[in-house]
């Protein structure tokens, strides 16, 4: 059984090619996690104080501001990232979805960028062999998928990557938005899988800034902010209190940073 357990998870980017002085002169904008300085290295506060406990069937909608700290969270529950203080513990298969168009290599044809996306994605070759009649059929790549990838637009990579992702099965999928550059046509088409993906998923977090997707995948929602876990809860209540904290801070004036430390 898939399930997810973080305490008190804290991630932090030290910045060694940053100039502390200036930093701390400087205000701090609307989005972006917390900037902390201290005598030698400003440190970028990604993630404060997680503590987020999820089982089989959840189906978690992350929402937040540009750098509330969004990815940095799903990077830490895919294990991509480990914490710098606390524990994140995953039991099961990860599947994460960041970047669709990140990890293809455009030397080699489609087809064989599908099996090793699906290998990378925890499928088995022969899992993967028995997919690609549906993938060929879904992307309508055509003879295309003889070719190398190079060749193809940045909308048919898109279309290769979404047609691999929505076939397989995971025991937990951790999915980024990034739907980018294809048609809308191709996108209706895709929703319809990637609403079947999240059904099949033993446990989904997705992270999107399109409401109407994410009340389609998800039950339950989180709302980040400055790295901190704001709210958990129903979907419904979470988005409602989000949009409704977002209007007041679309007023909201840059405000001076927090100097952690001296020097
Ligand atoms: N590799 C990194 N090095 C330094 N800082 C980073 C790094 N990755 C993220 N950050 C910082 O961490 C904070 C959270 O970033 P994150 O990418 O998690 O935000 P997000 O909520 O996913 O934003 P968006 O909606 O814009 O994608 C930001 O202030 C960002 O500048």
């Amino acid at each position: 059984m898939a399930s997810i357990e973080v305490q008190g998870a804290y991630v932090d980017f030290p910045i060694f090619d940053a100039k502390s002085r200036s930093l701390k002169k400087q205000v701090l904008g609307k989005v972006g996690g917390k900037i902390g300085t201290d005598a030698r290295v400003p440190i970028v506060e990604a993630l404060r104080d997680i503590t987020l406990s999820l089982k089989e069937g959840d189906r978690v909608a992350l929402v937040g501001h540009n750098g509330a700290g969004k990815s940095t969270l799903l990077r830490l529950l895919s294990g991509i990232y480990e914490p710098t203080r606390g524990s994140a513990r995953i039991v099961g298969r990860v599947s994460p979805v960041f970047d669709l168009g990140i990890g293809l290599d455009p030397e080699v044809s489609g087809y064989e960028n599908v099996m090793i996306r699906g290998l990378f994605l925890g499928m088995s070759r022969r899992q993967m062999r028995q997919r690609i009649d549906d993938i060929a059929e879904f992307t309508e790549l055509g003879d295309y998928l003889e070719l190398p990838l190079r060749t193809y637009s940045a909308g048919m990579r898109v279309r290769l990557a979404i047609g691999v992702v929505t076939t397989i099965d995971p025991e937990i999928l951790i999915l980024d938005e990034g739907l980018g550059a294809v048609d809308a046509s191709f996108i209706a088409k895709a929703r319809r899988r990637l609403v079947d993906l999240a059904r099949r998923s033993g446990l989904l977090v997705f992270a999107s800034h399109v409401d109407d997707l994410l009340r389609e995948l998800c039950t339950t929602g989180i709302w980040m902010d400055e790295g901190r876990m704001i709210m958990h809860g129903a979907l419904d209540e979470v988005l409602a209190a989000y949009k409704g904290r977002s209007r007041s801070d679309d007023d909201r004036k840059p405000v001076e940073a927090t100097v952690v430390g001296g020097g």
